[in-house]
């Protein structure tokens, strides 16, 4: 497997971004100073608590090509998604004397790069990041698109900048120590990925469940790979969501009110499989999905060890949170749904009732 070339997906420039590649491969490090660039003096490596020899290990590296380089250890998960671990930053990156050419690495989960790229979008209204992800997850989704962002008390990702990386380097190496639960978590964007625009994916995984669970698997690579392409594709033609790029967020109106709820206690993707049981619901209920696919959803789901139910009486909380997701106009919830298999589209104002109902079918 060294010896394989790395896969190379290309991203877009769109709303005036930079367009930027995302390598999938191994042995992948040796990419980063090509992506720092001539211009950088001081490189800040972010990684969460998780991976601090990984961290120390990158930044003892810089600093022996010559680079100032400092390592800013931040919480694991989502616990580094808050103001106060983004102002810890900025003070760390002030202190360093950091400057608009200097450059950021994000090393870790979607958390870790979704905090590693907000800090880079407010640091100086903006300087160059690279994206590292070290789950199947941050792969897949989180560090390609843009989207960086925080929580607040409100609700999750309530904070946040369009601010593109200059690269994604995802060394499949470092899945071998993601405990099963994360990685299995990711496999629920993976999976979305299937629903949304690529069924090739749901068929990897129906063939092989078990394999799907392990970085070992046979089709690892191939559902890393697949999966990125459909963000790529999405986000290289709408960075900022302005249309077609809220089909990612299907399955999200619900998954991030139960992060809420949780207390970000359950992982984003466990979420994400029970709000996409949700969603194929309300399609179904809505007259837009036909059973098969909807059904489709909850077999594909649990054969990978995906949660598909969660608490009954929590919904009057779940439905006053879903009000304040990013894609509601005014009191209008907008839902993300498929008319058919990889036919996202947008269900407006939905009638509470069928709401209820569709949350009726993943209560537990
Ligand atoms: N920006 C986007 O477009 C986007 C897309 C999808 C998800 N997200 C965000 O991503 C986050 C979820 O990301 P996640 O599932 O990667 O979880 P995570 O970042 O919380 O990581 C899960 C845990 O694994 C640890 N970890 C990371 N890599 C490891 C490794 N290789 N070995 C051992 N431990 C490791 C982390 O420190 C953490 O404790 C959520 O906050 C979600 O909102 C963002
Ligand atoms: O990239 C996107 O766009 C997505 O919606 C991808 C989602 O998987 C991701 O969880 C994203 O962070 C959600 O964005 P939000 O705008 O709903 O907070
Ligand atoms: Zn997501």
């Amino acid at each position: 497997m060294t010896d394989t070339p790395a896969t190379r997906v290309h991203v877009g420039g769109s709303a005036g971004s930079e367009p930027y590649d995302v390598l999938v491969g191994r042995q992948l490090l040796g990419e980063l100073a090509g992506l720092i660039g001539d211009r950088a003096r001081r490189v800040a490596v972010i990684h969460p608590e998780a991976l601090a020899e990984t961290g120390e290990a990158l930044r003892a590296d810089l600093a022996e090509q010559g680079y100032e380089a400092v390592a800013i250890q931040v919480p694991n998960a989502e616990e580094a998604k808050t103001a106060e671990v983004a102002a810890y930053c900025w003070k760390a990156l002030g202190q360093t004397g950091f400057t608009r050419t200097d450059v950021i690495v994000g090393v870790g989960g979607g958390a870790t790069t979704d905090l590693a790229g907000f800090v880079a979008a407010t640091w100086l209204r903006g300087v160059r990041w690279i994206a590292v992800p070290t789950t199947v997850l941050a792969m897949v989704d989180a560090a390609v698109g843009g989207k960086t962002g925080i929580n607040t008390a409100e609700g999750k990702n309530l904070v946040g900048a369009f601010h593109p990386p200059a690269g994604v380097l995802c060394d499949l190496a470092a899945l071998d120590s993601l405990p099963v639960h994360d990685y299995v978590s990711g496999l629920a964007e993976v999976i979305k990925a299937g629903f949304i625009a690529d069924p090739v994916i749901l068929d990897l995984v129906e063939a092989d469940p078990e394999g799907a669970r392990t970085p070992a698997g046979p089709h690892t690579a191939e559902l890393i790979v697949r999966s990125i392409k459909v963000k790529a594709e999405v986000v290289s033609s709408d960075l900022k969501e302005s249309g077609l790029r809220e089909i990612l967020n299907y399955g999200h109106t619900l998954a991030h009110a139960i992060e809420k709820n949780e207390r970000y206690k359950w992982r984003h993707g466990a979420a994400v499989s029970v709000g996409m049981v949700f969603a194929a619901e309300l399609g179904r209920l809505a007259g837009r999905l036909d059973d098969a696919t909807a059904d489709r959803h909850r077999t594909v789901l649990e054969s990978v060890g995906l949660p598909l139910t969660y608490r009954g009486d929590q919904w009057p909380k779940l439905l006053e949170t879903m009000r304040v997701d990013k894609k509601s106009r005014g009191d209008l919830l907008r839902f993300i749904v498929l008319d058919g298999l990889a036919k996202p589209t947008v269900l407006e104002g939905p009638d509470p009732a069928v709401l209820l109902a569709a949350y009726g079918e993943v209560s537990a």
